[in-house]
């Protein structure tokens, strides 16, 4: 029998700094988020980070936190109810970090008899920080507990038709009447990452990623962002100057992909963009990076860098023509099952 999983980030499992610093720990011990050999990312994590970042953490999320709790837990469950009723195989979710674990998911699925898995990473782009932690994760799990389930995984999705249309046709229905720029916030990576995922090693960092085809593209997580935004820029129709392309969400002394999301919102009104709206492609589901990051922190960046008006624009959360790209695409490889 086949099954389909979903698998997003994952959240602490409450806003208590404890509970907070468990799942930073899970998080940013993962070797392909901080990519230092184990002793380095422990002295760093454990012997730095630890030390003051949970609590500073926990009281972002206690703002962002629901009565039903994490904002990305619950909009990934309302994600997996309202696909349950469009399929007739078995939909369970899976977070990278934190519960409910990926291990969980299969298991839900396999006890419902599921020996086929699709899985659904819901990253649009591909990072090693996304795409490929899950699928190693997956992986590293399905080998050691479920040796009999055969796991399909779904790809990147950055530049595929239902996608942007789904996409651009939200960002549509949301952009406010008048605005200066529509600002494309992505999450951010350290540059040592591309890099280090661009098998042919010819990924600059420059116009490379903006070049129509290159090889190095498959695992280029900036020229997916890039990619995105000029689809659904083509889709909407607006002129390129309108459009600004920025990374969020730098942790660390390293340099991460440029340019900052924070700088760029207190350098644009001077530049003459005073109403602003902002939309972040990286996450299908609003979360603490974006519901606080950027709707409340960004913001003020942006009115005190002399910004008039700021206009966030949710991610596809639960919409239901973003549901339809979610069960069109695990359909597709539900079949490739048949085809094995
Ligand atoms: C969308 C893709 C993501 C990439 C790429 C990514 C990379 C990445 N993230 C960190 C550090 C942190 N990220 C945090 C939160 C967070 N990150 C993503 C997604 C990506 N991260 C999401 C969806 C969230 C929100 C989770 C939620 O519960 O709402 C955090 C935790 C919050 C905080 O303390 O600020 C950290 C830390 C690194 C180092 C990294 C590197 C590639
Ligand atoms: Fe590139
Ligand atoms: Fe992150």
């Amino acid at each position: 029998m086949k099954g389909i999983l979903l698998v997003n980030l994952g959240s602490p499992k409450s806003t208590a700094v404890n509970d907070v610093k468990e799942y930073l720990d899970e998080f940013l011990m993962d070797e392909r988020v901080i990519d230092y050999r184990w002793i380095f990312r422990a002295l760093l994590v454990r012997g730095i980070i630890l030390k003051t970042r949970p609590a500073n953490s926990a009281e972002a999320y206690k703002t962002v936190w629901t009565d039903e709790g994490s904002p990305l837990i619950v909009i990934t469950e309302k994600i997996q109810k309202k696909l349950q009723k469009l399929v007739d195989v078995p939909v369970e979710i899976g977070m990278r970090y934190a519960e409910p674990s990926i291990e969980t998911g299969i298991r839900k699925l396999t006890e419902k008899g599921v020996s086929e898995i699709v899985l659904f990473p819901l990253y649009p782009q591909y990072a090693m920080s996304t795409t490929e932690t899950v699928i190693e994760k997956a992986e590293e799990v399905r080998k050691a507990k479920f040796p009999n389930v055969k796991i399909n995984y779904i790809q990147p999705f950055y530049d595929r038709d239902i996608y942007i249309n789904c996409l651009a046709e939200s960002i549509k229905e949301k952009l406010p009447e008048n605005f200066d720029a529509l600002q494309f916030s992505y999450h951010g990576v350290p540059e040592r990452h591309i890099y280090k995922t661009d098998p042919t090693k010819t990924c600059n960092l420059n116009d490379c990623c903006s070049r129509e085809s290159n090889p190095s593209h498959k695992f280029c997580y900036r020229h997916q962002c890039f990619t995105t935004t000029n689809l659904v820029i083509e889709k909407l129709n607006l002129p390129k100057e309108k459009t600004i392309v920025s990374f969020q969400s730098r942790l660390g002394k390293d340099k991460w992909i440029e340019p900052y999301t924070d700088e760029t919102l207190e350098t644009i009104p001077k530049k003459g963009v005073k109403n602003l709206a902002i939309v972040c492609p990286a996450f299908v589901s609003d979360c603490l990076e974006t519901l606080e990051e950027i709707s409340v922190e960004g913001k003020e960046q942006f009115l005190h860098g002399g910004g008039e008006n700021f206009h966030y624009i949710p991610c596809l959360n639960d919409e239901d023509r973003w549901i339809e790209v979610v069960k069109t695409l695990c359909e597709e490889k539900l079949n490739e099952f048949y085809l094995v």
